[in-house]
């Protein structure tokens, strides 16, 4: 424990969590000297960046008189460099007070608090893209979280409504019967079978060694049986068809074999809803919300954590160690969720596609919990329920507040449902009995909670439950309880990774995930709920640093304007001999050079304060200006498309299932371009006509001795054709399945070539 020498104001006190009796379940610190050294390069850097747009505004006015193209480029670079600072500015909020936090879960057990029940939604859409025994790891993992059996519900949501996952999730309940008591009885550390298995945690007496051998017989067919369930739906023709008219189903699982429900493992509850053409069945989101009202009638735990299908719980200790925040009686009055970091198993040595999501996770969060807690991030969190259901944060318990509204009140808001009004009132099943039995079956009401219609003239997503607002439904909900006065907490322990997903292992899934996020940012920044102005309704400085940092990534689709600015003009006036920079020798020069190195220098300590390599910093450079000008660009477009009504927009499901000949190219760290689409054309076509005007203005630079003029923008060209040298080699060089394919490489030389004759 750190000890706390000075003595600390009740608000400092309060901030860190610290418990009545000197035993804080948790605590809290302001990362120093990280903190005022960001303070002091945001001061400098600003300085700096306003020096930079005078200088800008100045030449544009020097523009009179000279030709229209080069006045247009002059007004186009001043505005990237706006959006660039503007940008940066919205970005300082997370580096102005990043937090560590510590969790003592051992204290929770000698504290002797009784432990608040939990539901655990996994959420499952197609049964292609996501196998099931992997669903089903993450599902047995959930099972086995370090939790009382009788406090803990599984709940799986199946948007496929596929018979093999149902039938998958049978075969996992049973496998569990054996594999929880199992993993109780000896402490295993890695509680999902799949990870288990294939390494050897070693050790152990003889009797170990057999329960061991025998459990990975009992996995072993648990795969092989679900394969050929696969293998004789796909015979019958009806895996991949997912069922877009269906009705509800429900089902508490049972082991088959044996005529009554297992009290030692916590119950599994499979939910696919119901689905019909004309409701919108909105995506993620629309599934929680099921799995909220249904679970109300079954257990109706005060808690629920969300994982995505492909994120296994990786420690088992992570409830408890997220209780440490929730049972916190300083904390808790105001804190709505625990966030963990999405981290990943599949990440190869050299990360081309930064699938690890550093900055997310490692930097950005950490700033934000020192303010008003991370953002909702989709899975991995820990969430009140009341929270969702549209509590205000109070110190009086919020079933006073929904005792307190009237029952018509309640049935606009949450639909007609009278035992779901109940429940709002109710504490949770297994609170109520030490298990009812209620819970060992469906009860009439959930297949109704179920239906498309229920939500219909109620406020589920649009104030109650994960709201539809967007497609990253995880930040807009997140924003709205954030908004509400709630707060949250970032809860990453060093040791051991408290849940392990898939990240995508090909170029085209990642771009097509960043442009689904993107757009999805973007469509809450453009929308009455724009960060800017309606996160300011609280007034204290943390709430509007913390609506920065919402407004930082609502409007983080932006930079495709700046990069392609800076990846046409530049390039364009090169080949033509005209400077867009001042002369290496002129007193303006360092100006441009020192906001350039400001910025690369912070990301550069920013990589290796999160303890990675130059290798990292170069391949985030590369990745962030790729998807700048693909996935970020495209966000733009739809979102554009979207408000003119042009089109709606859709939610592709990640892939998660693995190729083995993909995987050696993403272990090898080498681009993968397969099943590249128009979404890499910009991409490829601006790296083409980088390499062009290099070569065209090159010669008229030597011959006109232009070298002093033009330094500034050889430099940054010769920048980009360093980061884009992959792209060239795909479509030159490389002659494997995975260079860029034919069709994109046609079309990138004839529009570069275009761009370079009819404007170069
Ligand atoms: O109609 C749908 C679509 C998706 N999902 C599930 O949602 C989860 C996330 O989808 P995935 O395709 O894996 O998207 P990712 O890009 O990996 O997800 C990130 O981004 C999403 C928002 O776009 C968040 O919801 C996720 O938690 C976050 O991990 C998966 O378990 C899906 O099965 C559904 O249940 N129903
Ligand atoms: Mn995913």
């Amino acid at each position: 424990m750190r000890s706390h020498s000075n003595p600390k104001s009740k608000a400092e006190a309060e901030a860190e969590g610290v418990h009545d009796h000197d035993q804080p379940l948790s605590s809290c610190h302001v990362d120093q000297p990280a903190a005022t050294l960001n303070r002091v390069h945001t001061l400098l850097h600003l300085g700096a960046t306003l020096l930079l747009l005078r200088a800008r505004a100045s030449s544009l006015r020097s523009c009179g008189g000279r030709p229209l193209a080069i006045f247009a480029s002059s007004l186009l670079l001043l505005s990237a460099d706006a959006v660039l600072a503007f940008l940066w500015a919205l970005g300082q909020a997370f580096r102005w007070r990043p937090v560590t936090r510590a969790v003592y879960p051992d204290r929770l057990s000698k504290a002797a608090v009784t432990l608040p029940a939990v539901d655990v939604f996994v959420v499952t859409a197609d049964p292609e893209k996501e196998p099931a025994v992997k669903v089903m790891n993450t599902v047995m993992s959930a099972m086995a979280l370090d939790y009382p059996s009788d406090r803990l519900t599984v709940y799986l949501s199946d948007d496929g409504g596929s018979p093999v996952t149902l039938f998958a999730a049978k075969e996992a309940y049973r496998f569990a019967r054996a594999w929880v008591p199992f993993c109780r009885r000896y402490k295993i550390a890695t509680r999902w079978p799949e990870k288990y298995f294939s390494g050897d945690e070693g050790g152990g007496d003889g009797e170990f060694r057999k329960e061991r051998k025998k459990l990975e017989i009992m996995y072993e067919d648990f795969k092989e049986s679900v394969k050929k369930a696969k293998d004789k739906a796909i015979a019958n023709g009806d895996f991949a068809k997912t069922a877009r008219n269906r009705p509800p189903r429900i089902e508490v699982i049972k082991d088959e074999q044996e005529e009554e429900q297992d009290d030692q493992i916590p119950s599994l509850v499979y939910v696919a809803r119901e689905k019909r053409k004309n409701y919108p069945h909105h995506f993620k989101a629309g599934a929680l919300n099921v799995l909220l009202r249904v679970s109300s009638t079954i257990s109706n735990s005060p808690y629920v954590l969300v994982l995505d299908c492909d994120m296994s719980a990786n420690d088992a200790l992570s409830l408890r160690q997220a209780m440490c925040f929730h049972l916190d009686p300083r904390l808790s009055p105001s804190l709505a969720f625990v966030q963990f970091p999405q981290k990943f198993h599949n990440i190869s040595r050299n990360d081309i596609y930064c699938a690890e999501l550093r900055s997310i996770f490692k930097i950005l969060w950490k700033g934000c919990d020192g303010l008003r807690g991370p953002i909702l991030s989709g899975t991995g969190f820990y969430i009140r329920r009341d929270a969702l259901y549209g509590a205000k944060p109070t110190h009086t318990s919020t079933k006073e507040e929904f005792k307190s509204m009237e029952i018509s009140e309640l049935k606009q808001r949450f639909g007609t449902s009278n035992e779901f009004t109940a429940s709002l009132r109710e504490k949770s099943k297994s609170e109520l009995s030490k298990r009812s039995g209620a819970s060992h079956t469906v009860p009439q009401e959930a297949m109704r909670l179920a239906s498309c219609a229920y939500e219909s003239d109620t406020q589920w997503g649009e104030q109650v439950g994960f709201l539809y607002g967007s497609l990253v439904e995880d930040y807009f909900t997140g924003f709205h309880l954030h908004c509400r006065g709630w707060t949250s907490a970032y809860c990453d322990p060093p040791l051991r990774p408290a849940f392990l997903g898939n990240a995508p292992t090909n170029f085209h899934d990642t771009l097509v995930q960043h442009k689904r996020w993107m757009t999805g940012l973007l469509e809450v920044g453009v929308s009455k709920y724009c960060p800017l102005i309606f996160g300011m309704r609280i007034s204290s400085w943390r709430s509007t640093l913390q609506s920065m940092c919402y407004a930082w990534l609502a409007f983080d689709a932006l930079y495709a304007f700046p990069l392609l600015v800076y990846g046409i003009v530049p390039q364009l006036c090169f080949s033509k001999g005209v400077a867009v920079f001042p002369a290496a020798s002129s007193s303006q020069f360092p100006i441009f050079a020192i906001v350039y190195a400001s910025a690369m220098l912070q990301h550069l300590a920013e990589v290796i304060v999160s303890r990675r390599t130059l290798a990292t910093w170069w391949n985030e450079q590369r990745f962030w200006m790729l998807i700048a000008v693909t996935s970020y660009l495209f966000a733009c477009v739809d979102v554009f498309a979207k408000l003119i009504g042009a089109r709606a927009i859709d939610f592709d499901v990640t892939n998660k299932a693995v190729d083995e000949s993909q995987i050696k190219m993403f272990d090898d760290g080498v681009f993968d371009f397969r099943g590249a689409s128009v979404i890499l054309l910009p991409a490829t076509t601006l790296s083409l006509l980088n390499a062009g005007a290099l070569v065209r203005g090159g010669w008229r630079m030597v011959a006109e001795s232009k070298f002093d003029e033009l330094f500034g923008q050889l430099f940054l060209m010769c920048f980009v054709f360093a980061i884009s040298y992959p792209l060239l080699e795909g479509i030159f060089v490389r002659r494997d399945a995975g260079r860029v394919p034919t069709r994109i490489t046609m079309w990138s030389i004839a529009l570069s070539a275009a761009l370079l004759y009819l404007l170069g």
